[in-house]
């Protein structure tokens, strides 16, 4: 399986230039559409309302949490409630701290500087940039060696939006430049109803709330998952039904396309089927399950691995990988009988009360 083209990637990597340009027309544009995230919507208010009061520039923001949870919408939501226009660029994008001088020094009084995967930035840039958002100023230097002389630059005051999926991987000098830090959560499920319910509006397809249920539930907590599936099972309702979003169609057309009704697709469950079925459940080591499903060994500690272990289904231990009890209900799966006696032999079922300690890695 390609990982990169997963209907339930949060990424957008396999998406085409159509996906993306509809994945735009469905973003939020102003906060008060924003869905969720109610910690985040009041405090970033707070603090554009307050910079607009002022006449001035809103600080510096970062957003960090996981792909798709709305970070780059944000971004153009602070520009747009700011009346600012938005400049859109990203950490690996950045390789040399000049990419970056030509980018600040071409940018207008309030404009909003948006940094996705600020983290992957190179080191020289990344310095240049603590003093840009400190000071407004770069120093830009001229020559080589003993020669080199720096220039400084005078840059017009603007907001610099940093996202990022590692805030744990970012410098500290760094990180306390912003003067608004936020995390963003996954979304609950009846969030996720109402992404669903506003983006279908906007696509123009009905859907009765039990059909957005269906979906949101096997969205995986992010709005990009949701609009994506929503999609899909639209497809499926125009093709073999009347155009209407129900219960019934959403889980017929989630089921042509491999997702099941947690959200876990082929290679989350042949990753889980193969600890369970193999293994009787584990511990067993990431290289050994990995050749049992045939993928690479980071395809399943990268890509499968983290909503397994988010949804409490998958647990890495010291010892290996191990399924948890709600793993074999999921699966449909009865766990092996546990072995009586004092110690617990390592292919009995996880979890169980002989043997504590088991998850606590
Ligand atoms: N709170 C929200 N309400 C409604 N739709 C949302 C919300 N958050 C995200 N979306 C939708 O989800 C999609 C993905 O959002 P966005 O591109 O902002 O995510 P991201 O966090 O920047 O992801 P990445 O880090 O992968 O770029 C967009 O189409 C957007 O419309």
């Amino acid at each position: 399986m390609n990982p990169e083209n997963r209907l339930v990637g949060a990424e957008t990597d396999g998406e085409d230039a159509d996906e993306q340009a509809v994945e735009a027309a469905l973003r939020p544009k102003q906060l008060g559409e924003f869905i969720g995230q109610p910690k985040v919507r009041e405090q970033l208010d707070l603090v554009l309302r307050a910079a607009r009061a002022r006449g001035g520039t809103a600080d510096h923001v970062l957003l960090s949490g996981a792909p798709g949870l709305g970070k780059t919408t944000l971004s153009m939501i602070i520009a747009a409630e700011m009346g600012a226009p938005i400049r859109i660029t990203s950490g690996p994008a950045i390789q040399h701290a000049g990419d970056l001088a030509a980018i600040l020094s071409s940018l207008q009084e309030g404009e909003v500087l948006f940094l996705d995967e600020i983290h992957r930035m190179s080191r020289p840039a990344e310095e240049m940039l603590y003093m840009a958002m400190e000071d407004f100023r770069v120093d830009v230097i001229v020559g080589k060696g003993p020669g080199a002389t720096a220039i400084p630059l005078e840059l017009p005051p603007f907001t610099l939006v940093g996202a990022t999926t590692r805030a744990g991987l970012l410098p500290p000098p760094l990180r306390d430049r912003f003067g608004f830090t936020a995390h963003m959560e996954f979304y609950e499920p009846a969030e996720l109803e109402q992404v669903v319910h506003r983006s279908a509006q906007l696509l123009e397809v009905h859907t009765d709330p039990a059909g957005a249920v269906e979906i949101a539930g096997r969205s995986r907590g992010t709005p990009r998952i949701a609009n994506r599936l929503l999609r899909r099972v639209r497809d499926y309702a125009q093709v073999k039904g009347d155009g209407v979003i129900t219960r019934e169609t959403a889980a017929a057309a989630l089921e042509v396309y491999e997702v099941d009704a947690r959200g876990l697709d082929r290679l989350d469950r042949a990753v889980l089927g193969a600890l369970l079925k193999l293994f009787g459940g584990g511990p067993v080591g990431l290289s050994t399950l990995a050749v049992a499903v045939g993928e690479e060994r980071e395809t399943v500690e990268e890509v499968a691995e983290p909503f397994l272990v988010r949804e409490g289904l998958l647990a890495r231990t010291p010892r290996g990988r191990v399924a948890t009890p709600a793993a074999w209900a999921h699966m449909g799966l009865t766990p092996p009988q546990q072995p009586s006696g004092p110690s617990g032999s390592s292919s009995a079922a996880p979890g169980g009360p002989g043997q504590p300690g088991l998850f606590g890695a």
